[in-house]
């Protein structure tokens, strides 16, 4: 799997302490808040596990599964709820969970959503930011890393269903994707 990524941007000690300051700040945010957390999968779910052990305050969470890319390393444009949340948000304070922003299709057609059904307060926490792939404006309240404008693997994320189980986060070798 390593011998198809041409770079590695962040290794696992990295990712993991920027993991730990990202859960800090959110269990000062939201102490006394009871949030509820939720997860976007699939690709989040590295980033939900581990960021949710290093927040200390009392909390409950949700999985929501949302898809655009498919097969493709570009959006489709159309965001699909695959499985939706088993939880009420009306009246809570939501932390969206997700591991990459790249259009900010997907959030912020989550966002919307959840506006519907009457979240009281929504906040976004992404590990990655992708700005140059935006074609929505959206910004993350709170972000781990800020990424060149590359397809990315790793840490949950995938091509085609693969990859989400490295540790690291890197660049797939184009030559993967343009065959
Ligand atoms: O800002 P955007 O351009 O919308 O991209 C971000 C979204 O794309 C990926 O999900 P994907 O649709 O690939 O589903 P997956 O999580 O199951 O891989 C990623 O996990 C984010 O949810
Ligand atoms: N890699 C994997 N999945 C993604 C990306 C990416 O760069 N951008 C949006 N979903
Ligand atoms: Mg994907």
């Amino acid at each position: 799997m390593l011998n198809d990524i041409q770079e590695v941007l962040y290794d696992a000690n990295q990712i993991q302490q920027k993991v730990q300051e990202l859960g800090d700040t959110i269990s000062r945010e939201f102490e006394g808040r009871n949030p509820l957390v939720i997860c976007v999968l699939k690709g989040a779910f590295i980033f939900m596990a581990d960021l949710v052990k290093t927040i200390t305050i009392p909390l409950e969470i949700d999985f929501m599964a949302v898809s655009s890319y498919g097969q493709s390393t570009k959006t489709s444009g159309v965001v699909k709820i695959i499985k939706d949340l088993d939880a009420s948000v009306q009246g809570r304070d939501v932390l969206i969970v997700e591991d990459i922003i790249d259009s900010g299709l997907t959030l912020s057609y989550l966002i919307d959503v959840l506006e519907r059904r009457n979240a009281k307060s929504i906040t976004l926490v992404t590990l990655f930011d992708k700005p140059a792939g935006r074609k929505v404006e959206l910004e993350a309240d709170y972000k781990g890393f800020v990424l060149p404008d590359a397809f990315v693997v790793g840490y949950g994320l995938d091509y085609a269903e693969q990859y989400r189980n490295l540790p690291i986060i890197g660049i797939l070798k184009p030559e993967v994707y343009e065959k």
